[in-house]
């Protein structure tokens, strides 16, 4: 099994039920801005207030395999066994399928992920222990602390920065690896000498050109 980063956004994404984990999933999925729709005979509380706060539509019955047709992902998250496993045999082999209790019946999983600014680690078991996936989040999330949040917009920022300056490719790696040090991420002050210096650099490179 192999992770990929999605883009959901501006794609539609269709849970069937409107309980518990749907909602954990719709959660998981919130800065995505990807078009929800559940579909379950009952909502919870927590479904119809995050529908309400985003937006998402709301089909109130049973799911069947029509519901899915123009979804990039089908989560199929009722507590009815032989519904999820119905619908799970009727999609076609190129959408994406989450089956919540059972993986094998669909072809993804969701990892753990612990959200630091432009930096996601994520864990996975493929789908052998998530109590063992979870155990590692709450190791990880305290092995990334807040620091890497300002740390990342950094490194983003000065990387298009650093592409823009007219040095040979083996100088602008160097700056790139020079970023790396801990003591940026860990040190604002030292975060702003760095941008002045490189802003100062490009300013001489253009000047030279
Ligand atoms: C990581 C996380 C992502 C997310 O959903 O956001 C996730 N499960 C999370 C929570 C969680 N999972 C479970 C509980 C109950 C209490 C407990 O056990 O503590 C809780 C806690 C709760 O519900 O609050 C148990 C459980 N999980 C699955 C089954 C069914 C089965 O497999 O039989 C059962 C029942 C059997 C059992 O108890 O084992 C199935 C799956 N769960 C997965 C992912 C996928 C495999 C990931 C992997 O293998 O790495 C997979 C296959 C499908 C999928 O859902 O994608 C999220 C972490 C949230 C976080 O901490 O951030
Ligand atoms: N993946 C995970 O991380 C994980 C963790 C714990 C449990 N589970 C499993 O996830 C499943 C759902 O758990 P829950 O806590 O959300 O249950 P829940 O009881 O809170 O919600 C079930 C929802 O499914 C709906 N539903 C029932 N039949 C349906 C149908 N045919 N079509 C559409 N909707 C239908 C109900 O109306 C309800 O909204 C269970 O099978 C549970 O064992 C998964």
């Amino acid at each position: 099994m192999q992770p990929l980063v999605i883009n959901f956004s501006g794609k539609k994404i269709v849970i069937a039920g409107g309980g518990r984990i749907a909602a954990r999933k719709a959660r998981v999925l919130e800065a995505e801005q990807a078009y929800i729709t559940f579909v379950a005979p009952e909502f919870s509380e927590e479904v119809l207030t995050l529908s309400e706060e985003k937006g998402y539509r709301l089909i109130k019955r049973k799911a069947a395999a029509a519901d899915f047709k123009e979804s990039m992902l089908a989560i199929l998250a009722t507590n009815d066994r032989q519904a999820n496993e119905e619908l799970a045999q009727t999609l076609p082999p190129h959408q994406l399928v989450c089956v919540v209790d059972e993986f094998k019946e669909g072809n993804v999983t969701f990892p753990a992920t612990v959200r630091r600014g432009h930096l996601q680690v994520a864990v996975t078991s493929n789908g052998s222990s998530p109590k063992l996936t979870r155990k590692l989040k709450k190791e990880l999330d305290a092995q990334f602390d807040e620091s890497w949040v300002p740390y990342t917009a950094f490194l983003k920022e000065c990387r298009e920065l650093i592409k823009t300056i007219s040095l040979s490719e083996e100088a602008k790696h160097t700056l790139l690896w020079e970023l790396l040090d801990d003591s940026l991420r860990l040190d604002g002050q030292a975060r702003e000498a760095k941008w002045n210096e490189l802003l100062k650099l490009k300013e001489e490179q253009s000047f030279l050109e």
